[in-house]
């Protein structure tokens, strides 16, 4: 090895002595942390226009650093609270998931998200981290309307699956669809996805939520919903 090589490798990775270390970490690609967007991968939910899963929105590092930012925030000692709300400013590892959405988002060539929405000035400026023991889950709605269209949910911990149905009545269970949100997903909902279209999460009994034969094996979920409210 050169010196050149050398000051290159200890530059990216350290100093180290061992020559054998130096080759194996000489021969992995120079970018450890792949540039934004180009490792995510994004569906399109069938038949629900408007919504979009990322399946690998945030590393398992992220994850487990976000979570740690939320657990202490210190909103979630008692147990009998499970949901905080914050209107405004967010706290930074808020903020730095909302530039993280913008940043993917617009690397992506695919309509995640209307232009007018991902380019608002603030993206979002609501947050709602809703903790569920398992067992717990939330009612089918509608976001209220006091909020703009383009939301985004990034959930951490227990995957669950989330049930769309259509506002217009049908028939139980007719024309529902289920997303699987693993942690470390993120969706985006806009257009017919946020309005036209309830939500639910409906984890009632340990064993209540089957993914594709599997059940899931419920622990506690968090979730971070972020939104923008409408102008006065
Ligand atoms: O926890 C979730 O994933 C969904 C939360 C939600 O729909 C809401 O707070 O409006
Ligand atoms: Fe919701």
């Amino acid at each position: 090895m050169d010196d050149e090589q050398e000051q290159h490798l200890k530059a990216a990775f350290g100093d180290s002595s061992d020559d054998d270390e130096q080759q194996h970490l000489a021969d992995r690609p120079e970018k450890e942390t792949p540039a934004i967007g180009d490792s995510t991968e994004w569906e399109r939910v069938e038949d629900i226009d408007g919504l979009w899963l990322c399946r690998n929105f945030l590393s398992v590092h992220h994850q487990s650093d976000l979570l740690s930012a939320i657990l202490n925030e210190g909103w979630f000692v008692e147990e009998s609270i499970n949901q905080a709300m914050r209107f405004g400013d967010l706290p930074s590892w808020a903020t730095e998931v909302s530039d993280l959405i913008r940043e993917t988002v617009e690397s992506v060539d695919l309509p995640l998200l209307p232009a007018d929405l991902l380019w608002r000035e603030p993206l979002f400026d609501q947050l709602i981290v809703n903790l569920y023991q398992p067992g717990e889950g939330i009612c089918a709605h509608v976001d209220l309307l006091r909020f703009e269209d383009g939301i985004a949910i990034v959930s951490l911990e227990s995957p669950c699956v989330m049930r769309f149905s259509p506002v217009e009545e049908k028939e139980e269970d007719e024309g529902v669809v289920d997303v699987l949100l693993s942690p470390g997903s993120l969706i985006l909902m806009s257009g017919d996805a946020r309005y036209r279209w309830k939500h639910e999460i409906n984890r009632k009994q340990i064993g209540f939520q089957v993914w594709e034969g599997k059940e899931i094996d419920q622990k506690r979920r968090i979730s971070i919903t972020l939104r923008k409210l409408c102008q006065a």
